[in-house]
């Protein structure tokens, strides 16, 4: 089975070629300064740049004004936005149009209440990215390494193209893609030795894992 795999939190310049020999479709840059992946704009311009064209590069942001939106697409060459906080359908219309990119709005998932969500933004975003939501108190918003009950979205699509996120790794993105029939996935601690350092032999295990999967509905 083919997944179309995004590698999120690169911050290294030998991460680029190590996630492209993987095989990734999208690489993920991360702007949100709590983060061990946050970048700056120089780093993240330089990361951009090393990036073949075919290869999707995603600006991560939480809550990001339109002020550091515009300052990050003037300084860094971009393929789509994630926007990974509390962003109304509202506001991901208006960034889409302000940015001229694609957008991806990320959803957090942890009961089956939280599913309403997708329904929403899926009108107005580009993509959806279906991750988990994190734990009360987490610092982060996402890339907490924490797997939702994939057996929630079993069973369903969107119309728009969407991403499964939280918690993959090499060992379980298999089991992932065989319950709930995604296509595309989203990593980042999961391809990691500590949190911010990316391993090449964890994104090819990875995506190995990812290509060998069976698709849902599949015997065996
Ligand atoms: O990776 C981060 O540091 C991050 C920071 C703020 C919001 C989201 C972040 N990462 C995204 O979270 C999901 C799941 O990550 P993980 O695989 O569980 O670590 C993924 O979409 C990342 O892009």
């Amino acid at each position: 089975m083919t997944v179309r795999i995004k590698f999120c939190g690169l911050t290294d310049p030998a991460d680029v070629p190590a996630a492209i020999l993987a095989g990734a479709g999208y690489l993920g840059f991360v702007f949100y300064a709590p983060s061990p992946r946050h970048l700056d704009l120089a780093t993240a311009a330089a990361l951009s740049q090393a990036v073949p064209p075919g290869i999707a590069r995603v600006a991560l942001t939480v809550n990001a004004d339109d002020a550091t939106l515009d300052a990050l697409t003037d300084a860094v060459g971009l393929d789509m936005l994630q926007l990974h906080g509390r962003e109304t359908p509202e506001r991901v219309a208006a960034l889409r149009d302000r940015c001229g990119l694609p957008v991806m709005k990320a959803v957090g998932v942890a009961t089956r209440d939280d599913l309403a969500a997708l329904d929403a933004f899926e009108a107005v975003a580009d993509q959806i990215l279906v991750d988990a939501k994190p734990p009360k108190g987490a610092d982060l918003p996402g890339g907490n390494g924490i797997a939702f009950d994939w057996r929630l979205i079993a069973g369903r699509s969107w119309r728009k193209p969407w991403m499964l996120a939280g918690g993959l790794t090499p060992g379980n993105v298999a089991e992932a893609l065989r319950l709930t029939g995604a296509r595309q996935v989203d990593v980042s601690s999961g391809i990691e030795t500590a949190p911010g350092v990316k391993s090449g032999d964890l994104m090819r295990a990875f995506a190995d894992a990812a290509n060998a999967a069976q698709p849902a509905g599949a015997a065996g």
